[in-house]
């Protein structure tokens, strides 16, 4: 069996320039260093995610309608499951007012 280290592959600093940072517009730059298997959210070959292309078509939209439709708060420490984050990250979310029109009618 073969692990493909794909946390170290989206840090390896000969691939991607200052890997450490959070810099999502790099991706709409098309930086990949060249590199064809730098970035594999989806992992690759023929067991690679058949989801891909459905996520990254409403991911935008996901993203977008739980910042419009929620307000976040952040709620004190919280621990992962197989990769525990440096500092930990609770959120409560609570739907938006003008959500109430569209729970009400459900
Ligand atoms: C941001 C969203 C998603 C990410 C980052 C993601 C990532 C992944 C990854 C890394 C794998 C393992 C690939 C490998 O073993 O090399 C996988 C497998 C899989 N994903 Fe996704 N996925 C996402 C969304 C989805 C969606 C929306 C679906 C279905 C509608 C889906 C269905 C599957 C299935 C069925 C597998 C197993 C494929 C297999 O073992 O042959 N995924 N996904």
């Amino acid at each position: 069996m073969l692990m493909v280290n794909a946390w170290a592959i989206h840090r390896d600093p000969t691939i991607w320039e200052d890997p450490g940072s959070f810099r999502p517009e790099r991706h709409g730059n098309g930086e990949v260093g060249g590199q064809a298997y730098g970035f594999l959210p989806f992992g690759m070959g023929r067991r690679s995610c058949p989801g891909s292309g459905l996520a990254n078509k409403v991911m935008c939209l996901v993203l977008g309608s739980l910042i419009q439709c929620f307000e976040w708060e952040r709620k004190g420490e919280g621990r992962g499951i197989t990769m525990l984050k440096a500092t930990p990250l609770v959120a409560m979310c609570r739907a938006r007012e003008c959500m109430n029109a569209v729970f009400l009618t459900m």
